[in-house]
């Protein structure tokens, strides 16, 4: 398979502070990849590098077999790169509709689109961004990333706040857009196991740099590893086995609301 995206010995951070302490791992074209690692370790860092949003002392980012260079975020947006942010930064004084389409570029995803993936979005079409649940803001910020039309998206901790019905619902929109529509994440998550169940590949980080990569479903299966690296035990297992992965959309319509 040939390389969507790597980073080689990538030494990054802010102003004069590094966080990123020779960074190297690669992903296949097609492949969805979680980036897991505790508190502070330079996973959001790593996504800021690759929009542009930090400096680069040594090493180099290759999109698509393009040295990203100094490219700015927007030539790396038009590059096919789709960034959902970890604050959301949905626009509070436009709405839905008004948020999806101040973004749109051409290509197959279009708003018709967009309604048929999160009909959630189609109903609050005329809300404004500050109206909508936490749930619905994380679905417009994944769908205003969409109407960019990406090539990657890239997604730093999607279910932060959320309720675990939703998450559960969001994970499986993420799995679908993979799957079935043919378009990878990277994902950045405080939940190993969801992280795990949505993606093809995984790195750990610890202090900046990559400490273990490889299938995500082999880590998934191995408790020794993600104890020693994230500090998983039984409990999350547990815990994320009753999140209620029901299919019941009347649940998950009341929990949105
Ligand atoms: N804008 C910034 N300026 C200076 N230092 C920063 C900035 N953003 C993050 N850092 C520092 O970089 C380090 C890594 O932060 P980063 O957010 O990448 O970690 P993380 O693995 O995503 O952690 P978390 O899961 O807590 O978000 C931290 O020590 C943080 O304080």
């Amino acid at each position: 398979m040939s390389e969507m995206l790597a980073f080689d010995q990538v030494v990054a951070g802010y102003g004069s502070a590094v966080v990123l302490h020779g960074l190297s791992f690669s992903l296949a074209q097609g492949q969805s990849l979680a980036v897991l690692g505790r508190n502070g370790v330079g996973k959001t860092t790593l996504l800021e590098t690759l929009m542009g949003n930090t400096r680069v002392m040594r090493g180099a980012v290759r999109w698509c077999g393009e040295d990203l260079g100094r490219w700015p975020s927007y030539r790396r947006v038009r590059a096919g790169l789709g960034w959902v942010p970890q604050e959301r930064e949905v626009f509070p004084s436009l709405t839905v509709e008004e948020n999806l389409t101040v973004v749109a570029r051409p290509g197959p995803w279009h708003l018709r689109r967009v309604y048929e993936f999160f009909p959630r979005l189609r109903e609050r079409r005329g809300n404004y961004g500050n109206q909508l649940s936490g749930g619905e803001q994380q679905m417009l910020s994944i769908g205003r990333a969409l109407m960019t039309n990406p090539k990657l998206l890239l997604l730093d901790e999607p279910m932060e706040g959320l309720a675990p019905i939703i998450v559960e619902e969001l994970a499986r929109s993420i799995r679908r857009l993979c799957e079935s529509e043919g378009l990878p994440s990277i994902v950045v998550e405080q939940h190993p196991v969801l992280a795990l169940e949505m993606t093809h590949q995984a790195i750990v980080l610890e202090r900046g740099t990559v400490v273990h990569a490889g299938s995500s479903a082999a880590l998934a299966g191995n408790a020794r590893l993600l104890e020693g690296f994230l500090g998983v035990g039984a409990a999350e297992a547990h815990i994320h086995n009753n999140t209620g992965a029901s299919n019941d959309s009347n649940d998950l319509d009341d929990r949105l609301a």
